[in-house]
């Protein structure tokens, strides 16, 4: 079998670079600074693609990625790659959050102190052979109010060191609770135009969203204190950069320093270069020794933990799973696959809700990577070999199937049992399936007991409990060297409806269906093949 084929995009540390060819088992190939139009040309080999800010993973490189499985980001923003697109081929996205929180933060804070002291300035003074101590008069940043607007893993550790510094620490997140802003010693502030007007240093910490774009506008920006200080480490388009052009040069802004831009690479000719009062560094945030070492190892382990064994970590499209959530529920997941496929060959077309019920011992474990496996199982029906764990959730919702999870644990026949129920305009089927010990067994098909291993072909029907049947069944069976493996038989009472569920050895042809059916006392015939 021919190997993983790993594309690295974009420069990362070497040590990630040797991570992933560790053992030999990935196939790597590292092309950095590949044109739009290359990328395009060569993506179709590639199962993993390693990225930073740099490459665009967009629509049209998504598109041509036909053996694509997954996309890893070696960092924490993904705006580069078109998440949605990469979600609905399939495609995992992950990204290595934390590896460079700790590096940008220092960067933004370095910026700061920079925008109180003047310091790129008055170096390129000195080195222009001047000795001016005028014009670069600071101001301390002890007793100041900074604004952290975005108090995530960054503007936590902003946080932190302001404390240090003697700063008064505002922060506003709408997604941050009460008691984490307690703990973390910054005074919550409800609203921006509340934060704002009180700032001398403000810094920006969040992800450019719909929400977020331009949360720094000329408005707000003619609302801060004149002579406020900004920083921007985190993207570029949080702040409307002709907005702040105008804002410095009037002097309301005293200082600002950038190091992300509305576009990147920053345009030669973009009026930002030109003022003095502004600081700019090219997307520094990450680079460091450390947080490059971290993420470039990171982002490699993750790839091959996905590529080689389908543990998924710091996935932005899907649940992760760790190695011991895999340890425990891979099992499940292999019989869920298995339930799902049953399921989607016995129900009617058109299933209008998908629910699945966890009862007993498999509760203790996470189970989304199971509902995540059954239902991908039971849409491939529909969708193809195309459907995956990653795009399961967005198929069903384009279907206008519902999925729904229970944990109602009133079969207690079993130690733990997965049942599926799927609904539709004609009624619902079901199945359910448990372990005697380590042995995976279908044990409900609608409702009824019975018992049969999920492998193979299994030969459904429903037939009036009533003498001579399951040995016309046999002897017919056999009679067409159609040998049965297993047989299950429930009924509901005596003389009344039973089900009978067979594993044969091989799939019965339509002549033998039409057979068996043809006296009247079989009825709703159907094969499953798992
Ligand atoms: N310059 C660089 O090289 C560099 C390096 C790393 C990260 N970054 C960027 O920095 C940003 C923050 O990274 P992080 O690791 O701290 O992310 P994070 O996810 O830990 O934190 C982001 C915070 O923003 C908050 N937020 C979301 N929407 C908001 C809104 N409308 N108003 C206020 N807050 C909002 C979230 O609640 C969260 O607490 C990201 O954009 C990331 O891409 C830049
Ligand atoms: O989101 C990030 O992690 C940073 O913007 C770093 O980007 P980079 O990997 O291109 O330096």
């Amino acid at each position: 079998m021919s190997k993983p084929k790993v594309l690295v995009a974009d420069p990362i540390a070497q040590k990630g670079i040797d991570e992933l060819a560790n053992g030999g088992s990935l196939d790597v190939t590292v092309k950095i600074g590949l044109k739009p139009d290359e990328l395009l040309a060569i993506i179709g080999e590639f199962n993993a693609l390693v990225v930073r800010s740099e490459t665009k993973a967009n629509a049209k490189v998504i598109e041509a990625a036909t053996n694509l499985k997954v996309i890893g980001r070696a960092g924490v923003g993904v705006d580069n790659v078109d998440v949605d697109a990469a979600t609905k081929r399939g495609i995992i996205v992950m990204n290595t959050p934390g590896g460079n929180t700790i590096s940008t933060a220092e960067h933004a804070f370095s910026l700061m102190v920079s925008t109180a002291r003047n310091i790129p300035q008055a170096d390129a003074s000195v080195k222009s052979g001047k000795w001016d101590r005028k014009t670069f008069v600071g101001v301390e940043l002890y007793n100041k109010t900074l604004a952290i607007l975005g108090m995530g893993r960054i503007g936590t550790e902003i946080a932190r060191r302001a404390i240090a510094f003697g700063m008064r620490v505002l922060a506003y997140d709408p997604y941050l609770s009460a008691s984490r802003a307690r703990s973390l010693q910054v005074e919550l502030v409800e609203s921006l135009d509340l934060i704002i007007p009180q700032a001398d240093f403000i810094t920006l910490h969040m992800p450019l969203t719909a929400e977020t774009k331009y949360m720094l506008n000329a408005e707000r920006l003619a609302k801060t204190k004149k002579g406020v200080r900004i920083v921007n480490c985190a993207r570029g388009g949080l702040i409307d950069e002709a907005a702040l052009v105008e804002a410095l040069k009037s002097k309301q802004v005293a200082a600002a320093a950038l190091d992300v831009f509305e576009a990147e690479p920053l345009p030669a000719e973009s009026p930002l270069r030109g003022l003095p009062n502004l600081i700019l560094t090219p997307h520094l945030g990450a680079s460091t020794a450390e947080a490059q070492e971290g993420v470039g190892i990171e982002v490699a382990e993750q790839i091959r933990a996905a590529l080689l064994s389908g543990e998924i970590r710091n996935a932005v499209n899907m649940p992760s799973i760790d190695a011991k959530t895999l340890a425990v529920v891979g099992p499940h997941i292999a019989l869920g696959e298995k339930l799902g496929h049953f399921l989607s060959q016995i129900a009617a077309k058109r299933v209008e809700s998908l629910n699945i019920n966890y009862s007993g011992k498999i509760n203790e474990a996470d189970t989304t990577p199971v509902t995540r496996s059954i239902l991908a199982s039971f849409l491939r029906a529909a969708g193809g070999p195309e459907v995956n764990v990653v795009n399961c959730l967005s198929f069903a919702e384009n279907l206008g199937i519902k999925l729904t999870e229970s944990r109602e644990s009133s079969q207690s026949d079993f130690a733990e049992l997965i049942e599926l129920t799927a609904t539709g305009e004609n009624g619902w089927v079901s199945v359910a399936g448990t372990f005697f010990g380590t042995t995976p067994r279908i044990v409900k098909v609608n409702g009824r007991h019975v018992e049969a291993k999920p492998e193979g072909v299994l030969f459904l029907f429903e037939n009036r409990d009533r003498p001579g049947v399951v040995g016309h069944v046999g002897t017919l069976l056999g009679k067409h060297k159609v040998n049965i493996a297993g047989m299950s038989l429930s009924r509901n009472e005596e003389g009344g409806e039973a089900l009978t569920l067979l594993n044969l050895d091989s799939v019965p042809s339509e002549a033998i269906i039409k057979e068996l059916t043809a006296g009247g006392d079989i009825h709703s015939v159907q094969v499953v093949q798992l």
